[in-house]
């Protein structure tokens, strides 16, 4: 697994509005939205392309494009959803396919209750995206999810991580699976009820609204 954290002036002011218990809603998914699309960058940094030849006005010449198969997008409902949008600004030829999961607040496993992916993902490379790596829970599922299909390269976009978690998603994944996960922050751990800490809270509340 290798791990990408964010070091720009631009990402950690946002990520401290967004972490304020004062920022409401409306804001909260304007700032989500432009924090994925700064991750973003470096999250694609490694998609994989090929040379393409046009005619300038000028010249010919051989540019680059992204290669066939497309990358596909696929938020974690219903946080990640939040990121949907910030993700395909910049990579707007990806397909998307959605994972429906919630974290049981109790033994803190991830349920899975939806999904809409393409049957076979082998050769593709695929980009999770869900705002919170607490336990890894629901990371470590989504990737075993994207394994079974047939994928070997995928990338989580996270807003936060705690160490824990990052560490259940390095033991679990080992070698299996090309795994790169890039995030605006790592925060100091989790507390007795798993939330991040200082963290932001419940992500998916603080998006849409306490469910
Ligand atoms: O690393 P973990 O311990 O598994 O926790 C992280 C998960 O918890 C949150 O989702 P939640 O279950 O609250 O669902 P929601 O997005 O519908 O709010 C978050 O968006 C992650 O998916
Ligand atoms: O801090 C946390 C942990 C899990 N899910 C969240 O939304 N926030
Ligand atoms: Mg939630």
């Amino acid at each position: 697994m290798r791990l990408h954290v964010a070091d720009h002036p631009l990402v950690a002011h946002k990520l401290t509005v967004l972490r304020d218990q004062d920022t409401a809603s409306p804001t909260f998914r304007l700032l989500v939205d432009e924090l994925v699309t700064l991750l973003a960058y470096e999250a694609t940094r490694e998609v994989r392309t090929e040379a393409h030849t046009i005619t300038t006005p000028v010249a010919e010449t051989v540019g680059t494009k992204i290669a066939d198969p497309r990358p596909i997008v696929v938020p974690i409902l219903r946080a990640g959803l939040g990121m949907l949008d910030g993700m395909i600004r910049l990579l707007p030829t990806a397909e998307v396919g959605f994972l429906g999961m919630k974290r049981d607040e109790e033994t803190l496993e991830a349920i899975t209750y939806a999904n809409r992916l393409p049957d076979d993902l082998s050769g593709r490379q695929c980009f999770l995206l869900d705002p919170m790596l607490a336990t890894g829970g629901t990371l470590v599922a989504a990737i075993d999810y994207l394994f079974a299909l047939g994928a070997r390269d995928v990338t989580a976009v996270c807003l936060l991580a705690a160490p824990e978690g990052l560490k259940a998603v390095e033991e679990s994944v080992g070698d299996r699976v090309d795994v790169k996960i890039v995030v605006a922050a790592v925060d100091e751990r989790l507390n007795e009820k798993a939330y991040i800490v200082p963290g932001l809270g419940d992500a998916g509340d603080r998006l849409y609204g306490i469910v």
